[in-house]
This record gives C-alpha cells, sequence and structure tokens, in this order.
C-alpha cells in the first residue's frame, strides 16, 4: 500500500470505520492523523489505533499529502475555510466523505483548485466489507485516482462512477444501505419472537441468516432472484410468506425509499452549494 501521510478531519463514526479498516489492512497508524474536537474521541483513537490525534484542523494538515473530510455536510464550509490556507501551503489529495457536498463548493472553500475525490462509503468499511463509489474531479489526475483507490480499497468494494451526480445515488443506495439491512433484521428478529423464539436465539438465527445470504449473492453466479427462487418450493412456507411482502409491493416501497435519500443528498447539494 501506499505510504501517504493521511489526516482526517472529523474523527466520528465514518473516520473511526475508515481508520479502523485501513490499520487492519496493515497500514501503518503513525502515517495516520485525526483532527478531533472531542477529547474522549481523541484519546479512543490513540488508545485502539496507535494514531496520531490533534485538536486543531490545521495542525492535522501540517504534513499530510492527502486529506480525507469527515465531518457533518453542515459543517463543510466553516471547517474547509478554516483550513484553506493551511491545504494551499500542502496541495494535499481531499478526499470528501461528505454526503451531498458538491467538488466544486469544496474546491472554492479550500480558495483554490486542489484536486477532489468524492467518495461515499458506508460504515461496514470497519470491517474491511464497504462499498464505495468514487468521483474525482477534473483536477485529479492518474497518481491522485490510484491513491483515492488504494485507501479506500483497503476498507472494501470499490466502484468509479461516471459523473459527480451519481455520487448521489451511491449515497442513497450502499451509503444509506447498511441501515435498510440492519432495519430488515430488526423486523425480523421482531418476528421470530413473535413466534415463541427467545431474543437470542431470534436475533443470532437472523444475523446468520443475513451474512449467509450476502455471502452466497456474493459467490454464486446466480443472481439475488435466482437464489431466490431456489429458497421458495412451490406450495411451501416461503411462497406463503413471500406473498405478503409482494403484496405490500417492497420493490416500490425500496425504490420510494431509495428516491428519497437520493432527494435528501441532491437538496443538501443545492443548499450547500450556495453557502459561501
Ligand atoms: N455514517 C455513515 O454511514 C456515513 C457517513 N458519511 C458522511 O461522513 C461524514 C461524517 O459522518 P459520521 O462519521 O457519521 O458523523 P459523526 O457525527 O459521527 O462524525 C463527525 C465528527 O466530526 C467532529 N467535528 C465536529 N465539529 C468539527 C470541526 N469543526 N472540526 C473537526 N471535526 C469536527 C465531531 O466531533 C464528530 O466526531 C458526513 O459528512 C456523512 O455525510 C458518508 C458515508 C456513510
Ligand atoms: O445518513 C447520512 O446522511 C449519511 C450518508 C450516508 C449514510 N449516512
Amino acid at each position: 500500500m501506499t505510504t501517504t501521510r493521511i489526516a482526517f478531519i472529523g474523527g466520528g463514526n465514518m473516520a473511526t470505520s475508515l481508520i479502523a479498516g485501513l490499520v487492519a489492512d496493515g497500514y501503518a497508524p503513525d502515517a495516520l492523523q485525526v483532527a478531533e474536537p472531542g477529547p474522549d474521541r481523541r484519546e479512543m483513537f490513540e488508545a485502539r489505533y496507535g494514531v496520531r490525534v490533534f485538536a486543531d484542523n490545521r495542525d492535522a494538515l501540517a504534513d499530510a499529502d492527502t486529506l480525507v473530510l469527515c465531518v457533518k455536510p453542515q459543517l463543510a464550509a466553516q471547517v474547509c475555510t478554516e483550513i484553506a490556507d493551511a491545504a494551499s501551503a500542502r496541495a494535499p489529495l481531499v478526499i470528501s466523505i461528505m454526503a451531498g457536498v458538491p467538488e466544486q463548493a469544496i474546491q472554492r472553500w479550500l480558495g483554490g483548485t486542489l484536486a477532489v475525490v468524492r467518495a461515499m462509503p458506508n460504515t461496514p468499511a470497519m470491517v474491511q466489507t464497504g462499498a464505495i463509489g468514487l468521483h474525482a474531479s477534473p483536477e485529479v489526475g492518474e497518481e491522485g485516482r490510484n491513491r483515492a483507490e488504494t485507501i479506500l480499497r483497503a476498507v472494501g468494494l470499490t466502484r468509479w462512477v461516471e459523473s459527480e451526480a451519481q455520487i448521489d445515488a451511491v449515497t442513497a443506495l450502499s451509503g444509506s444501505g447498511p441501515a435498510y439491512f440492519f432495519l430488515f433484521m430488526e423486523a425480523l428478529e421482531e418476528a421470530g419472537i413473535s413466534l415463541g423464539l427467545d431474543a437470542e436465539t431470534a436475533r443470532l438465527l437472523t444475523i446468520q441468516t443475513a451474512l449467509g445470504a450476502a455471502k452466497m449473492a456474493v459467490e454464486s453466479e446466480d443472481t439475488p432472484g435466482q437464489l431466490r427462487e431456489r429458497v421458495t418450493s412451490p406450495g411451501g412456507t416461503t411462497e406463503r410468506a413471500l406473498e405478503h411482502l409482494l403484496k405490500a409491493d417492497l420493490h416500490a416501497l425500496m425504490k420510494r425509499a431509495a428516491h428519497a435519500a437520493h432527494d435528501r443528498a441532491v437538496e443538501l447539494s443545492r443548499s450547500l452549494s450556495e453557502q459561501s
């Protein structure tokens, strides 16, 4: 793996997932640094991952050649403006994981035309099973693309998308996606309890079933639809259950949910683009 020094700005859930994945992948902890205002979180990063921590965002940038923006979208303008001078001095490759924050706005706030890669990871990056969409601004050269891809590949599967707008689609699908599957697990677990299973048994069987289904979908040449058909014996139990899910029009429901997530990403982009 590349030996780039990476500064994370904002040490929350996603930065933790990325750092955990990079460290597990063998990335040298002392080449990773995090700027985070919360003292407890700074302590956690030092103790658990052995990475360097900073209370001041500018300090974290001092000797970094890759910058990963991991604050909430609403803080993007403030944080980028604050580090603009330090960033211009280093001219790092900027990787933003912030949902709905356009490349051009990031470049404007950082005071120039820095090379920006938008990446949309998801929390399974923590266990190196992330799904990550990537898009590069025109300023990103081949080395920058390779560097961004190498970093993100350490925590999961990467896919470049053709247009920046498609990052909003990736956000709605895989960025938010783990929450859809967790919700489904919660619902299945509750159903198991309502059928008389104890809570622990219902949870264990639900999680193992999700894992098994995902593993089959990954390893099999068949589509998820074909795998589903193979579980569904004519006149059997699965058929009865699926009748209910299909009658409730699960496909339309999923489409509405994903479109709502997408609309929110677009809405964020519009409102954040207007910030100076
Ligand atoms: N949570 C998720 O599943 C995903 C989140 N994202 C994006 O990642 C970004 C971070 O999300 P989370 O990690 O979930 O949020 P989070 O709230 O867990 O983390 C944000 C961190 O930023 C810190 N922070 C607050 N003000 C700061 C400042 N002025 N300077 C530096 N750090 C500051 C907070 O203390 C917090 O630790 C967001 O932009 C989100 O859109 C992207 C993909 C998936
Ligand atoms: O909910 C959010 O806004 C972030 C982006 C994708 C997942 N979490």
